[in-house]
This record gives structure tokens, C-alpha cells and sequence, in this order.
């Protein structure tokens, strides 16, 4: 039997970890929290996260990393992106030498701007074959209803991305699809964070769906002009992970960052927006390192300037949604 154990008891750690016990996986969640570990291995509920949702009662938990990692096949990462390089640099002496070490984090490290497959690689001293992200249209509280997705595992190793994805395959529940471009599908999981909270701004501001629409399909434009830049195949931004999870995460209401700028659009402060978002929105502190990535690259990312501006700069949304229509006019394609 495959053995995962699965770092992160918040919505998505949780409820992956649910798909693969019921996938027939053994797996161990580690949480930092005893209270909450216990009323999972114990109670088989995590009030804190997916309140009302019964988990598999063959799904264990613990506080200890030594435990959820022994014997693992697949260490699957859940925490928030800017926690990843400390916490695994604990739980690194644990991990089997031939365990592969999955991200399902949708973040760009700040300061580094290195995505969190790079992160695994530098800390857990691994090669890229033994590395594999998943990612897609994946609104966790959806899932752990038991509404059916699709998602894609992207692994430079196709027989390593092939393996991941025939484990966490579930019909008619979970569908996953195998991509070999990492450096896209991770892209299109961070950068649609920063997309979703302009459209949460625009919605709170009272903007219709013409808007929404606009920066949907602009924002498509900036997370293609920057995969190409960085080397990702311009496909994969059509498929689940790209245009998939930028639709999902942007007219969803259950999305934390849509939400958490949606706030921001009906005039809360960024300290006000923070005290309300229980649970984490990536977008706001990967706006940063996004836009500093495509600074690297000199790519123009007009839509995550003026997030950024508004998020951390004191830009007011009506002065934002000025200066992204009053940019000078360019052919659809300019740039792409
Ligand atoms: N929730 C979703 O629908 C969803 C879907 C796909 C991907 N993701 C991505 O998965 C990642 C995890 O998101 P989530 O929704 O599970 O987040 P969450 O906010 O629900 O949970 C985060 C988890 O990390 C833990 N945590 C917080 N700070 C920590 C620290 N310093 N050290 C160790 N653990 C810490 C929390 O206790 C919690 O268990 C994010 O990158 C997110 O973008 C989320
Ligand atoms: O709630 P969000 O905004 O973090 O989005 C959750 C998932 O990434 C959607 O696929």
C-alpha cells in the first residue's frame, strides 16, 4: 500500500489528505496544533477548516514529523508558501531518501521569488525527478463536499507525475490529468491568486462582470507574457491549471483571495482585510515577489502593479482602476 503523509491541517492539506485515504493510500496528516491533530485522528473532524465534514476514519494524525514521514512514498507540502523553507528545513532529516516531495502550494517565495518546487529543491537537497506540484480549479470546501474537479500533477519525471496522479485518482470525485510543465503550472497557481483579488477589488468597488471579465482574460495575458519569459509551455495556461483555476479562484465566493479583495474594494484597510481572512490568501504577499519576478524578467504586469499599489502601497482603488484604463492602447496580442 502507498504511504503519503500530508504537512498542513488547513482546507486543502485536509482535504487532499481525505482523497487519498479514500483512494485506498495510507496517509498521515501533520498538524501543528495537538487539539486540532487529535479531534482528527480521534473524532475524525477538523472543526477548524471543514467544519460539518466527516474524514475517512483511516486517515491518522500526529504532531510528530518523525512519525507522518516514516516509510513515506509522498510528502505532500499544504502550509502557506512564505512557511515552507523553515518548516521543511525541520522536517527534512525525516524524509525518506526516496520519498517524492509534492507541493500543492500556490505562492512565490518573497525575497527569493522562487516558486516552491524550487524551494523543495533547495531545502530537501532532491532532484527535479522527484519533485511534483498539483494544482487546478480546486476550491477545497467544493471538494470536501464532494462536488467533482479535475486537477493537474505536473512532475519533470512523466512516470513520477504518472504515479502521483493514479493515487489521488478517485472517480467520480477527483480527476487528475499528468503535465510535464512545472515551471506553468505552478505560475498559474500563484499568479491567479494576485488576478483574484483585482476582480474581489473591482467587485467590491461595485464593478459588474464586464470588468471582471476584462481582468480575467488581461490577467491570462500577464501570467502567459510571464511564463514565457521563465520558459513554461504557453499551453498549459488554456488547460486547468492556467485559465481553469483563474476562472474558479476569481468568481468564486468561497476563494480567500477574491474575498480578501473584495474587502479592499468596499474600503477596508489592509490591517482590517488581514483581521478578517481566517485562512490563508497567497495573493497577498505573493503580489510582491510576482511582480518583482517580472521585474527580473522585464515583463510588463500591469494589473499585479496596481494590486501591489493597492495592497501595500496606500493606492486607492479608484486611482488603480484609473491608471490600468488609462494605459496607452496596444493591439490584443502586444506582448504575447
Ligand atoms: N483552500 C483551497 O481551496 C486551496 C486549493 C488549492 C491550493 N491551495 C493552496 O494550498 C496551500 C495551503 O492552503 P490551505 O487552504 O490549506 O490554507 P489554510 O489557511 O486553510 O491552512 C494553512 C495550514 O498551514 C498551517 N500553518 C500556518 N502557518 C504555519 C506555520 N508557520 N508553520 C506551519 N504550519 C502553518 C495552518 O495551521 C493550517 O494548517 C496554499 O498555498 C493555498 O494557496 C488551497
Ligand atoms: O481560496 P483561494 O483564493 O486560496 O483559492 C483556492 C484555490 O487555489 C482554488 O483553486
Amino acid at each position: 500500500m502507498t504511504k503519503a503523509a500530508v504537512f498542513g491541517t488547513g482546507s486543502w492539506g485536509t482535504t487532499f489528505a481525505m482523497i487519498l485515504a479514500e483512494a485506498g493510500n495510507e496517509v498521515t496528516l501533520w498538524g501543528r496544533r495537538a487539539e486540532l491533530v487529535e479531534s482528527i485522528d480521534r473524532d475524525h473532524v477538523n472543526p477548524d477548516y471543514l467544519p460539518g465534514v466527516p474524514l475517512p476514519a483511516s486517515l491518522r494524525a500526529t504532531t510528530d514529523p518523525e512519525r507522518a514521514l516514516a516509510g513515506a512514498d509522498f510528502v505532500v507540502l499544504a502550509v502557506p508558501s512564505q512557511r515552507l523553507r523553515p518548516n521543511l528545513a525541520v522536517w527534512r532529516p525525516y524524509i525518506p531518501s526516496e520519498a517524492v516531495l509534492v507541493s500543492l502550494m500556490k505562492g512565490i517565495e518573497l525575497g527569493t521569488t522562487k516558486r516552491m518546487s524550487e524551494v523543495i529543491r533547495e531545502v530537501a537537497e532532491v532532484p527535479e525527478e522527484r519533485v511534483a506540484v498539483v494544482s487546478g480549479p480546486n476550491l477545497a470546501k467544493e471538494i470536501a463536499q464532494r462536488q467533482p474537479a479535475a486537477t493537474v500533477v505536473a512532475c519533470a519525471d512523466e512516470s513520477v507525475a504518472e504515479r502521483l496522479q493514479a493515487i489521488c485518482h478517485l472517480p467520480p470525485w477527483f480527476r487528475p490529468y499528468t503535465n510535464p510543465d512545472v515551471v506553468g503550472v505552478e505560475l498559474g497557481g500563484a499568479v491567479k491568486n494576485v488576478i483574484a483579488l483585482a476582480v474581489g477589488v473591482s467587485a467590491g468597488m461595485g464593478m459588474g462582470d464586464n470588468v471582471s471579465a476584462m481582468l480575467i482574460t488581461r490577467g491570462l495575458a500577464e501570467i502567459s507574457r510571464l511564463g514565457a519569459a521563465l520558459g513554461a509551455d504557453a499551453h498549459t495556461f488554456a488547460g486547468l491549471a492556467g485559465m481553469g483555476d483563474l476562472v474558479a479562484t476569481c468568481v468564486s465566493p468561497l476563494s480567500r483571495n477574491r474575498t480578501f479583495g473584495e474587502n479592499l474594494g468596499r474600503g477596508m484597510t489592509l490591517a482590517e482585510a488581514v483581521a478578517a481572512t481566517k485562512q490563508t490568501a497567497e495573493g497577498v504577499k505573493s503580489c510582491e515577489s510576482v511582480l518583482e519576478l517580472a521585474r527580473k524578467h522585464d515583463v510588463e504586469m500591469p494589473i499585479t502593479e496596481v494590486v501591489v499599489g493597492v495592497v501595500h502601497d496606500g493606492m486607492s482603488p479608484a486611482e488603480a482602476g484609473m491608471l490600468l484604463m488609462s494605459r496607452s492602447p496596444k493591439p490584443e496580442r502586444y506582448g504575447l
